[in-house]
């Protein structure tokens, strides 16, 4: 995939329902890369599920998801894309640290560039880290694969906030190679990064903020 020049990530018509009570209907969000996109939305409002359906992996009623207007139908498939953090933990947590940066394609040592403190466990197997530091570790595997575009569901979960700090500069940095988008319920963290921001509204509409801190009032979200 050529780096420099820009990608667009769309997805248009993001339909989903669950026994027939409605998640998403007609969502439409946009992702380009040099950008970060914020995504917000209070609890239960369909952001895990979207995402799951932009990376391919959760098919809805309806979805199109388009790169650079040519429709993908599973983009997790595609070598260079996407890459999803989920909120559960995903990596396989008998290989050791080494092994895990090799699977994700990333360099240790430039890892380590980022944090420091995980330079010792190099060879310790993910199952013996703490639960911040698997979690510290998994969010950087997937900024700083190599691929496109790049999906961050809840990147601050879990994270002291130093950690935040310093991943909130990774995410800066990354932006730079690639288009992040992020949902995160430390909402001052997504707009201090999002060059633009989508609001989830119930019952499943999806909002471009214009006039950020008066709309997320005004449909209820603070
Ligand atoms: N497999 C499923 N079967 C039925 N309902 C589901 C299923 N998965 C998710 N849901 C429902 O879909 C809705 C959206 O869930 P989702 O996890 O995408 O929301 P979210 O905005 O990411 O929430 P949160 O901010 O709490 O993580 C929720 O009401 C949830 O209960």
């Amino acid at each position: 995939m050529d780096k420099m020049k820009g990608h667009v990530l769309e997805a248009d018509s993001m339909w989903l329902e669950y026994e027939g009570c409605k998640i998403l209907q007609n969502i439409y969000l946009q992702m380009q890369t040099g950008h970060v996109t914020g995504l917000l939305g209070r609890n239960g409002t369909g952001k895990s599920s979207l995402m799951q359906m932009i990376f391919g992996t959760l098919r809805g009623q309806n979805q199109s998801v388009r790169f650079n207007g040519d429709y993908v139908s599973h983009p997790y498939q595609h070598p260079g894309l996407i890459s999803y953090l989920p909120q559960h933990a995903f990596i396989p947590s008998n290989l050791r640290v080494s092994e895990v940066c090799r699977l994700y394609k990333v360099d240790f040592t430039d890892l380590c560039r980022h944090f420091q403190d995980l330079e010792q466990y190099n060879l310790t197997r993910v199952k013996d880290l703490s639960t911040g530091n698997r979690r510290l570790l998994g969010t950087l595997l997937v900024l700083l694969m190599p691929v496109a575009f790049t999906l961050l569901d809840e990147p601050f979960a879990a994270l002291s906030p130093l950690s935040i700090e310093q991943m909130r500069r990774v995410i800066t940095e990354q932006k730079a190679r690639k288009g992040i988008l992020i949902s995160d319920h430390a909402y001052e963290d997504v707009l201090g990064l999002a060059d633009a921001t989508y609001l989830i509204v119930p019952v499943g509409r999806s909002i471009l903020l214009k006039d950020v801190y008066s709309e997320l009032e005004e449909f209820g979200y603070l």
